[in-house]
């Protein structure tokens, strides 16, 4: 199975709509050019994680453009497209920051609501409202668990994953540089944790004065580093054997010495 990442790029300058039509192209020629099954692309790369004032102005329905942009590029390519998060208006009011997979014939496979929102009393936190429902997708080779972000904080979501059979967990990111080495360390903690392939897809570039951790990485079930990118748009292509998830949990199997139903301390 080989998949490709695309770090994007996210400097000012560039609207959202040519930023549309320009991933929407390299979503293509990626997919040709290195034979990917799956492409991945980073968190709110239309607006840029921390550009918070375009959240609304950006907002989109659920099928907005970038969806009809992304269902296109997927079945054009013939590929499983992770295609990161838009900011998403709901019918109802309230903005989320969501994540849309895409398989090959161009179907929505999955829709996923980011839990954890960043910014503590700012940003997304205050601006957009939290999903709550946990996100897989079997595609041809593997089952996918899907986070974002802020999200690779919280151990439980992905043990939460693993229960509910990911093998792969795929987390498109806008993570700032000044934190770049828990970006690192968090990725590969939840490989080894886990026992699965991680596939963490971050932006490149400056935008909202805000430099990119870029450093898009990917992890195999033993905790090496298959592949790492540097700070700008690049793409970075692994293949990877969906049958080391099995091995690796055989050969060490620690997940089965977890213990549920852990009594609670004696007050
Ligand atoms: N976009 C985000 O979720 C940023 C998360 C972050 O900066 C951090 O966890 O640190």
């Amino acid at each position: 199975m080989r998949a490709s990442l695309i770090q994007i790029a996210v400097d000012e300058g560039e609207s959202v709509n040519s930023r549309r039509t320009r991933v929407s192209s390299l979503v293509r020629e990626v997919a040709e050019r290195e034979g990917s099954g799956l492409v991945v692309l980073p968190e709110l790369w239309t607006t840029g994680a921390f550009a918070y004032e375009a959240f609304a102005s950006e907002a989109e329905p659920l099928e907005g453009p970038t969806y009809e942009a992304m269902a296109k590029a997927a079945s054009d390519a013939g590929v499983w497209l992770h295609a990161g998060s838009i900011p998403e208006r709901d019918p109802d009011g309230p903005l989320y920051n969501t994540s849309l997979v895409f398989s090959p014939d161009g179907q929505l496979a999955a829709a996923y609501r980011k839990i954890h929102r960043f910014g503590f009393d700012q940003g997304e936190a205050v601006m957009m409202a939290a999903g709550s429902e946990l996100a897989t997708v079997r595609t041809t080779d593997t089952t996918l668990g899907l986070a974002t972000c802020y999200d690779l904080r919280f151990p439980e979501l992905f043990r939460g994953l693993v229960d509910a059979g990911a093998e792969m967990f795929v987390v498109p990111a806008g993570w700032p540089a000044r934190r770049r080495e828990h970006w690192r360390l968090f990725a590969r903690a939840r490989a080894v944790e886990d026992q699965v392939y991680v596939l963490a897809c971050g932006t490149g570039g400056t935008h909202a004065g805000v430099p990119q951790a870029g450093h898009s990485v990917v992890v195999d079930p033993w905790g090496e580093v298959l592949a790492e990118a540097g700070d700008g748009e690049e793409v970075l292509t692994v293949d990877l054997d969906p049958a080391k998830v099995a091995e690796t949990r055989e050969q060490f199997p620690a997940l089965k010495d977890r213990l549920l139903g852990l009594a609670a301390p004696r007050r």
